[in-house]
């Protein structure tokens, strides 16, 4: 729907979305700003999150992610998967550029792997973003070798997908989810 307070749809469709399409998920990702959106609630602290996430549930939605939000620091954002009985924080180490298509590949990869691990929310997360990491960390460093310093132009960051069939097959990471529920 958007991101970085600007939405990528049409305002009037929000109502749709949040009133008519979301109580018939079963999984949605978010982003930080969607989900804000989607609920009428501010995140900037992980109760608040976590009141976002449950009202969220609230809407009969039973697997809530937030791909990515600002509750980290400079280096790192903060993801959270969510089911009405438990709730899982991870943190993202953050690349200085920015990234498009990495909303529809997380939802892509958390679906396969809730599908594959049996609805296990902890090891989707953890397998999600590490893929995510060596997807988005392989773009950047290419990226860089012809733009060495300052902003990366956005055609630079085209995600380096079937260059890394592997970390899609097999991720491999030491990024750990944290039980906060
Ligand atoms: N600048 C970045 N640095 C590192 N990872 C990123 C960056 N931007 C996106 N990602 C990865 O992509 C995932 C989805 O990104 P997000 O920003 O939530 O999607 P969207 O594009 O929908 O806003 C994040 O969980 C993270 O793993
Ligand atoms: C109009 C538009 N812009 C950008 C994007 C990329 O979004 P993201 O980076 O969240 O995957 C999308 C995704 O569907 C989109 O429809």
């Amino acid at each position: 729907m958007g991101d970085n307070g600007k939405m990528y749809v049409p305002e009037d469709i929000l109502p749709v979305y949040r009133d008519n399409v979301i109580p018939l998920a079963d999984i949605i990702t978010p982003n930080q700003f969607e989900a804000e959106l989607l609920t009428g609630l501010k995140m900037t602290n992980l109760k608040e999150a976590l009141n976002i996430t449950e009202a969220l549930h609230q809407k009969g939605v039973k697997t809530v992610v937030i791909s990515s939000s600002e509750l980290g620091d400079d280096t790192t954002m903060i993801g959270i998967a969510s089911t009405p009985n438990e709730c899982y924080k991870i943190e993202i180490p953050k690349v200085d550029a920015c990234c498009t298509g990495t909303g529809d590949l997380f939802a892509a990869l958390f679906l396969a792997w809730h599908y594959k691990t049996k609805n296990d929310v902890k090891l989707s997360l953890e397998n999600t973003i590490a893929t995510l990491q060596t997807i988005v960390q392989d773009t950047y460093r290419k990226a860089r070798v012809s733009v060495t310093s300052g902003e990366i132009p956005p055609a630079l960051m085209e995600l380096q997908l079937i260059q890394n069939k592997a970390a899609v097959e097999n991720p491999t990471s030491n990024i750990k989810a944290i039980k906060i529920k």
